[in-house]
């Protein structure tokens, strides 16, 4: 299981457009399209099985808030920064 991250290291590693919020990291996915946000949903939901991490997402008009947490460990860890730096990869 991945070791929670100290302040400093969320801080380091926290990728382009993402914030911490208590024990989450989190970023709003903007579209001009709802199909266009559903989209992203969708390929999001399939990188999250492939690395088995999974995010809370919320679809709404235009955008997806995604959330990040490591349940196991209780906060945030080297798995929530990699997932959040692959979502962004699918973004741009
Ligand atoms: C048993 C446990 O649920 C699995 O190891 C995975 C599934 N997906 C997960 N997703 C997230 N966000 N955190 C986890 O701790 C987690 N654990």
């Amino acid at each position: 299981m991945a070791d929670l991250l100290s302040d400093e290291e969320i801080a380091e590693r926290i990728p382009d457009g993402w914030e911490r919020e208590d024990d989450e990291i989190v970023r709003t996915f903007e579209f001009d399209e709802y199909l266009d946000a559903s989209g992203f949903l969708s390929a999001a939901a399939g990188v999250a099985e492939d690395a088995f991490h999974h995010p809370e997402m919320t679809i709404t008009w235009g955008e997806v808030e995604v959330r990040l947490t490591t349940h196991d460990a209780g906060g945030i860890t080297e798995n929530d920064t990699d997932m959040a730096e692959r979502l962004n990869g699918i973004y741009e």
